[in-house]
């Protein structure tokens, strides 16, 4: 097998969705008895596959595949991950193409490759206790390969005899000259289940409950800091949060307004329609890409959450005139389909800006069935550009960049990867942008500031600061009447936080605030 290469993040986190996610393994896939590709690759001692057609170059002892192909892949994606930087979400699915896996096996790898990944923290807190040595001072193949076995042994019913026994043989291919380390290691891993280990390594949840949420639930500390405060420092509410951001998400689609309803496309698409958005479908299994309701524009993969807070902007009471929407952070294009579908019913026209020029094509792309006007330039340049005069908007929507820490459901890798010294080029950032927009919205007209991420820095402050900092009179509109009618836990208001355990959507944010 040959690595894809490099492959960097192209989409919103509503794009990127897992493939076929399995349940957790029942034993079906255990070492022996896998289909093996004649003329498959095998990994070099540095990690990568080198393909050998014509050789089966994984044959091991006695003939049998010496690692099955799910495994590999699992392998290289995880490889890819911490040696190329790759997002996980692209490279495996480009590494089970290549290597034709589908339905039960791709399934397997991809439970192996997302659990893997999401575990990430605690596995290596347990392997530096089972090696007796820092986990970060092994071999980054034979650490990847460990880390794939130490996951199969602690969170899957593969047994641990297969378990052991397919590392090691992955370990023989990566790592030449490890295999009877890594035995040793996996074998210490495998006298005590995920809980044990956790009681023997974490801190106590009395005397360092950050410590001890971020090492049972395998997210770093500065993160189970950033959600409890969010969460008012409601400990418990932050343990089920961990917990859902260790599951695998749904899929959500958005049914486009004027195109077909939910009800319609979630009997097509063999779904449920969603609980709260008018325009969801919740997907249950299968690639979305193949959906003919996808494929000719009449629905997107969009999180319910992020249609809701694209809704809110349009729903938010206006006087005056209604025609002009600014989609000011656009990229890769989710909510300027929903947008652009809506104003298309309303009669209104959108402008849809992103910086980023391979982005601002995916936008166009998104929207290319809907009068939405795409502008390749820099939000922050309202006022300077032609295209984007001051006072010029009735509605405008600021989806900021930003951490992206409330969907890391959908991002295994990106928990360990975002580090606190983000923030203070993002929040500025963030800021401008929102300035921008407040420059950019007419009198009386109303701004959604939406962020992907709850950690109040993005949120709160970022908002409270952008509003001060602004020189134009500012009102927070409850957002909370915004959403449907109903929807729980929504907080005290204005501003609106929804979380993946107590919504099932991504950990979106929402400040409407109006010009006066
Ligand atoms: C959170 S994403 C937006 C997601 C998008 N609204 C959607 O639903 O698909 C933020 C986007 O802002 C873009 N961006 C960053 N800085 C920008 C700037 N100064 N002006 C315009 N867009 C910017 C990024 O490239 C990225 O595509």
């Amino acid at each position: 097998m040959s690595s894809p290469g490099p492959v960097r993040d192209e989409g919103s986190p509503d794009e990127r969705s897992d493939l076929r996610p399995a349940s957790p393994g029942d034993g079906q896939w255990g070492a022996r008895g896998r289909r093996d590709r004649p003329g498959g690759g095998r990994p070099t001692p540095g990690g990568r596959w080198s393909a050998r057609a014509g050789t089966d170059r994984r044959a091991g002892r006695g003939g049998r595949p010496a690692v099955d192909r799910p495994r590999q892949a699992a392998y290289e994606a995880i490889a890819a991950v911490h040696r190329d930087d790759a997002f996980a979400n692209l490279v495996l699915p480009a590494i089970l193409r290549e290597e034709g896996l589908t339905g039960r096996d791709a399934a397997f790898a991809t439970e192996l490759t997302y659990g893997t990944l999401r575990h990430l923290g605690t596995l290596d807190a347990i392997l530096t206790a089972a090696a007796g040595r820092d986990v970060q001072r092994i071999d980054p193949p034979v650490r990847d390969a460990l880390r794939l076995g130490a996951y199969q042994l602690l969170h899957t019913r593969v047994p641990a005899h297969a378990a052991v026994s397919s590392t090691v043989d992955l370990v023989r291919m990566v790592g030449p000259g490890a295999t009877g380390f890594a035995n040793a290691v996996l074998r210490e891993v495998a006298e005590r289940d995920a809980d044990a280990w956790v009681e023997r390594l974490a801190p106590s949840m009395e005397s360092d409950p950050i410590g001890h949420l971020a090492l049972a639930y395998s997210h770093p500390q500065w993160v189970v800091r950033a959600f409890a405060e969010a969460l008012g420092g409601d400990l418990g509410e932050t343990t089920r949060l961990l917990i859902e951001d260790n599951e695998r998400p749904p899929v959500h689609l958005c049914a486009r307004p004027g195109r077909v309803g939910a009800v319609e496309l979630a009997d097509e698409v063999g779904g449920a329609p969603g609980a709260f958005s008018p325009y969801a479908v919740y997907l249950s299994g299968g690639a979305p890409g193949d959906l003919p309701a996808v494929a000719d524009g009449r629905a997107h993969v969009q999180d319910e959450g992020s249609q809701l807070v694209a809704t809110a902007l349009t729903l938010a009471p206006l006087d005056g005139p209604d025609g002009r929407w600014l989609d000011l952070c656009a990229g890769p294009g989710g909510k300027a389909g929903l947008l652009g579908a809506i104003a298309a019913e309303r009669g209104a026209r959108l402008t849809a800006v992103e910086v980023a020029e391979h982005r601002a094509r995916l936008v166009a792309q998104a929207t290319r069935d809907l009068l939405v006007t795409v502008l390749h330039t820099d939000g922050r340049t309202v006022g300077q550009d032609a295209k984007l005069p001051e006072e010029h908007f009735d509605r405008v929507l600021v989806d900021a960049p930003c951490t992206g820490l409330g969907s890391l459901r959908r991002r295994p890798e990106s928990r360990w990867r975002r580090q606190p010294s983000d923030l203070s080029a993002l929040t500025r950032l963030q800021r401008e942008l929102l300035g921008a927009a407040l420059r950019a919205v007419r009198p009386g007209g109303v701004v959604a500031y939406v962020t992907c991420s709850p950690h109040t820095v993005e949120t709160h402050v970022t908002v409270t600061e952008a509003a001060r900092r602004s020189g134009v009179p500012v009102d927070f509109v409850d957002a909370r009447p915004l959403l449907p009618a109903g929807m729980p836990g929504l907080g005290d208001g204005p501003t609106v936080q929804l979380w993946p355990h107590r919504h099932g959507t991504d950990a979106m944010f929402l400040a409407v605030l109006r010009r006066g």
